[in-house]
Parts: C-alpha cells; sequence; structure tokens
C-alpha cells in the first residue's frame, strides 16, 4: 500500500521531439508530479497528450528530455531492473512457451534461473495461468495473453510496474474482469503503478489519483484523489462518492476526444 515516501520524482519534465524532416513537436511541458510507494496513479488525458512518452521516459525508455526524473533519488536515464513495463499488446514471443516468455527478463538479466522459475510459475498461479506454462501464445485468449504479460512485467520483482493501456485491446467483460484482477494483483504486491487509459471508469476504479492531462502539449490539469476504500467492487463505482470523482474528471473532457 502507499506508505506516503516519494518513489518517483518528476520535476519541470519537458519534452519535445525534434525529427530530423519535420517540425518539433512539446509532446510534455513543464510536468510536476510525485509518485508514492506502493500508489496506485492513472494517466488520463486525450489522445496526443503525451501519456505514452511520460511512461516511456519513466521506463528508461526515451533518455533525452528536459528537466529532472528520479526514481528511488536516481536520475532515469536508461531501462532499470526496477521497473517492468506492460504494453497495450502482450507482445509475446510466438515461439517460446508461455513460461519461456515471462522468464524473459530473468535471462535478460542475467538473474538467478531456479528462483526466477518458482516466482514464475507463483505468478501465474497468481493470475489464473496454472497448466498454461508449456503452451504457447496462440492457444491463450487475449486477456490470458495480457495476464502472462503482467507476470513477465512481475518476474524479476521490480518496484515499479508501469502500464501503458494494457486493456485496451480487450473486449469490455474481459477488461473489467482483468480491472479487478489487478487491484487483486496490485495489493497483494505493493507495487507502485502508473497506469495509462483512455477509460474515465477504468482509472476511477483502479486509482488512488488520477492524473488529468491538457492536450498537447501534455501538462497536468488537475490531479483527482479516489477516496474509495479497497478492495474495491464495479458496484462501489456506482456510489455517489465514485460519480462525484467521475464527473470530476469528466469535466476536463467536454470538448475531447476520449473513450468513455
Ligand atoms: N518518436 C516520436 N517522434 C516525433 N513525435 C512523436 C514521437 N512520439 C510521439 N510523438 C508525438 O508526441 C505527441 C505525444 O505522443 P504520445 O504518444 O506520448 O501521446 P499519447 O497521449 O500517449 O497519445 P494516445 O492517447 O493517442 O496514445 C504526439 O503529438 C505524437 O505525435
Amino acid at each position: 500500500m502507499n506508505t506516503g515516501d516519494p518513489l518517483i520524482e518528476v520535476r519541470g519534465l519537458t519534452k519535445t521531439y525534434r525529427p530530423r524532416r519535420s517540425t518539433p513537436t512539446v509532446a510534455l511541458d513543464d510536468v510536476d508530479l510525485t509518485v508514492g510507494q506502493g500508489e496506485f496513479i492513472a494517466l488520463v488525458g486525450p489522445s496526443g497528450c503525451g501519456k505514452t512518452t511520460l511512461l516511456k521516459i519513466l521506463a528508461g525508455l526515451i533518455p533525452a528530455y528536459d528537466g529532472e526524473v528520479t526514481l528511488g533519488g536516481r536520475p532515469v536515464s536508461g531501462p532499470s531492473s526496477e521497473v517492468g513495463v506492460v504494453f497495450q499488446q502482450p507482445t509475446l514471443l510466438p515461439w517460446r512457451t508461455i513460461l519461456e516468455n515471462i522468464m524473459i527478463p530473468i535471462e535478460v538479466q542475467g538473474l538467478d534461473r531456479k528462483a526466477g522459475l518458482e516466482r514464475a510459475r507463483e505468478l501465474m498461479s497468481t493470475v489464473g495461468l496454472d497448466g498454461f506454462a508449456d503452451k504457447y501464445p496462440k492457444e491463450l485468449s487475449g486477456g490470458m495473453q495480457q495476464r502472462a504479460g503482467i507476470c513477465r512485467a512481475l518476474v524479476h520483482d521490480p518496484k515499479v510496474l508501469l502500464m501503458d493501456e494494457p486493456f485496451g485491446a480487450l473486449d469490455a467483460m474481459t477488461r473489467e474482469f482483468m480491472n479487478e484482477e489487478l487491484q487483486r494483483i496490485w495489493l497483494a504486491s505493493g507495487k507502485t503503478v502508473v497506469f495509462v487509459t483512455h477509460s474515465i471508469p477504468e482509472a476511477a476504479f483502479l486509482a488512488d489519483r488520477v492524473v488529468v492531462m491538457t492536450p498537447r502539449p501534455g501538462r497536468i490539469a488537475e490531479i483527482v484523489g479516489v477516496d474509495i476504500p479497497r478492495p474495491r467492487s464495479l458496484a462501489d463505482m456506482a456510489t455517489e462518492t465514485a460519480g462525484d470523482r467521475l464527473e470530476r474528471i469528466r469535466v476536463h473532457f467536454n470538448n475531447s476526444s476520449m473513450v468513455d
């Protein structure tokens, strides 16, 4: 759970893309954000406002930016073993089994294989993938593949889980189920999560705080706290408190292209 200690600090973050053959794009402009240890943060904002850019910077995948970004007090300048990333597509390697896919971070980072295998099997059990270790990705449904992707992001026991629209490609019912699953995994693991989504209800259901961004160049419009007790059920989202929070977030999108 949220200990209140800051884990991620973003100060005056500005990111300008400068493609060789076209005009520069300011994707993020002077963003300040502190994420506490164990906190669940959702990032919402109109298409193109820089959500993925912010997530990639946190993941160390975009090393060139202006401002300060630190993780555990150290500047973020490249990929770190303290971070696990889940993208919209599960990006599992089709020629490897589910277990072999989940083991990739252990292999890449040269970590202990026996301990890694133990943890991989434990995680698979947590997300309901018992019995699928030796299957290939194409033998699993989209939701199951995404669960395998979450196991892969957690297998090396990172402090931070960064998720970029991880359930965007799933049907509505599977998505709701995955939201409940993710809340359960998060409550059990105590990880710090930064979660990008186009869905306001998804953001409000999952997050402790929802960071609402402006249209490009992305700035923070408002940070909305969601003070609904955990574990939350989907029915909790029909209460007055939840309705109030949803409305507060929606106000920022009256004229823009959010999905929900
Ligand atoms: N590699 C790049 N080179 C040039 N411009 C880029 C690059 N990546 C992103 N951009 C631009 O930066 C802006 C922010 O993009 P980003 O993908 O971070 O937005 P987003 O909020 O995640 O969008 P969406 O919700 O549609 O996924 C966009 O205008 C995009 O075109």
